[in-house]
């Protein structure tokens, strides 16, 4: 008999001029800053977290960079990091994976340079996931700013690239503590056999659980941000929530 796998749980550290923020929406101006993102990233590992989702929003955004400083967070953490934000280039992906991440998160790419996507996919296989963030079924890119195509087509394009994982975000739900969109989830879970993130607001505990109960789905793990810094759940309590 095979075993139900257990949702993984990926605490979220966002990096904006050195300071891990939350962003409501990705609306650049709508931080609340949490201090150093090392802090932040040590606390979820020593609380149990088995992963950290560490974005350079600057670079996200095409407005700087945090890289020398998410290198250092990454080679001072024993967790698993999946990396993410202006990972465009041979030059930035290079540099992403040079840091020791498990896997990096590519976004605007995958709208903009496809063939260089299908290619950094077959060079680097699951170390590469794509980020599917939507409003609606219509995909964002460029620190959420454009517009980039329809969520299916381009998901139907990079499974046959072989794309290994997406990390599925709402846009109009990221920030906002108001429940994660578990039809979005079952939606490309229905249209990829590859696994699925989940990602945008996660609220409570409940949150988590129904997003639990899609793992027989594909859905694989869930990124969680606001919802620990505002200390709605400690991530003990969600760990031990989606542990049966
Ligand atoms: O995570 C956010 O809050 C966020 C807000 C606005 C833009 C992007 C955001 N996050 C992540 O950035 C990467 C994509 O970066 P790029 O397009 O490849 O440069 C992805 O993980 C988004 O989810």
């Amino acid at each position: 008999m095979s075993e139900t796998r257990r949702l993984e749980l990926l605490p979220a550290v966002d990096v904006a001029d050195g300071q891990a923020v939350r962003l409501v929406q990705g609306e650049a101006g709508s931080e609340t800053s949490y201090g150093d993102p090392l802090a932040a990233a040590l606390a979820w590992q020593n609380a149990g977290a088995e992963w950290i989702h560490l974005v350079d929003l600057d670079a996200a955004f095409g407005r700087g960079s945090n890289r020398d400083l998410l290198a250092e967070v990454v080679g001072k953490l024993d967790v698993k990091v999946e990396l993410s934000g202006g990972i465009r280039d041979d030059a930035s992906l290079e540099a992403a994976l040079a840091t020791g991440c498990r896997r990096v998160n590519l976004g605007t790419a995958a709208l903009e340079t496809p063939d260089w996507v299908r290619s950094a996919i077959g060079r680097h296989g699951d170390k590469i996931a794509v980020g599917l963030d939507v409003r609606g079924t219509t995909l964002a890119g460029r620190g959420w700013t454009r517009e980039g195509g329809e969520l299916f087509e381009t998901l139907a394009r990079l499974d046959a690239d072989g794309c290994a994982r997406y990390v599925v975000t709402d846009v109009n739900k990221d920030g906002t503590l108001t429940g994660p969109n578990l039809q979005l989830l079952r939606d490309v879970c229905a249209a990829t056999d590859r696994p699925v993130v989940a990602s945008g607001g996660v609220s409570s505990l409940d949150d988590l659980r129904a997003i639990a109960t899609l793992v027989p789905e594909g859905v694989e793990g869930a990124i969680v941000g606001k919802a620990l810094y505002a200390q709605a759940f400690t991530l003990e309590e969600a760990l031990e929530a989606v542990s049966r």
